[in-house]
């Protein structure tokens, strides 16, 4: 499904956190969303999954207006939030209970099977949130995400704070769930733009400042790693 964001502003009291915020993307990509602390990732996929109300600007959702088709879009998009706010005493099979109910699912129990075989969580199915490493909480923030089997997910920096194996296992994990899936994901790790995304998108200070496709970097910016795009797009 594809995404449209179209002139998002937004403001936390006197700060201009989005200023015009525009770009759009079509089905089936990887999209890094890079920027530096504060330049308003996060607000942006807050304001797409639905979770902060729109100031002023438009985002759609395969052409669906997510404010007028609220319900509708939420049901498309899968989001994981930054630090992944799990119920660290429940069960990985009661978080997912929860999750599906959530959702209303028709075939909870199935599906919650379905995404424990799809996230990998197999052999920790049966122990507390809280029991869990780091690596395999992402696994389940993953899961929950992807419960009601949505067509575009929003992934707020997955792999931060993981170690260099589990953030591997994490982007082979991400890349398996994206087959058929338009992936919204932000990250500070330069290689995993490198690894994984089709597309990238930049942002500083609330302002689009580039979007262009992996495959254009050596022809957009000779000679420049991701690291001194980033630089060279956000100082
Ligand atoms: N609830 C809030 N109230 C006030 N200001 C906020 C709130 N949420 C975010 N901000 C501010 O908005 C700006 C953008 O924050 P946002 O979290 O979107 O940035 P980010 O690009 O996701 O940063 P990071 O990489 O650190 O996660 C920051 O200056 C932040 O302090």
């Amino acid at each position: 499904m594809s995404i449209h964001v179209q002139n998002l502003t937004k403001h936390y009291g006197k700060q201009k956190t989005l200023d015009n915020v525009t770009f759009q993307t079509p089905s089936n990509r990887i999209i890094g969303f890079l920027g530096p602390n504060g330049a308003g990732k996060s607000t942006t996929m807050k304001t797409l999954a639905g979770i902060l109300p729109i100031e002023s600007g438009q985002c759609r959702i395969d052409g669906i207006d997510i404010q007028q088709d609220s319900l509708l879009t939420k049901q498309n998009i899968g989001y994981l939030p930054e630090n992944n706010p799990l119920y660290a005493d429940l069960y990985v099979q009661e978080m997912l209970e929860y999750q599906a109910a959530l959702y209303k699912l028709k075939h909870p129990k199935s599906r919650i099977q379905e995404v424990i075989t799809l996230a990998g969580l197999e052999n920790e199915q049966h122990k507390k949130i809280k029991e869990l490493s780091k690596g395999y909480k992402q696994r389940v923030g993953l899961a929950c995400a992807i419960i009601h089997d949505p067509r575009v997910l929003i992934l707020d920096e997955p792999t931060t704070g993981l170690d260099p194996n589990q953030i591997l296992e994490i982007r082979q994990l991400i890349r398996e769930l994206a087959q058929d899936k338009t992936v919204l994901l932000s990250t500070h790790l330069m290689q995993e733009v490198e690894a994984i995304c089709d597309e990238i998108i930049v942002i500083h200070q609330g302002k689009i400042k580039d979007q262009f496709m992996l495959n254009d970097k050596a022809q957009r910016y000779p000679n420049l790693s991701m690291e001194d795009i980033f630089v060279l797009l956000t100082k």
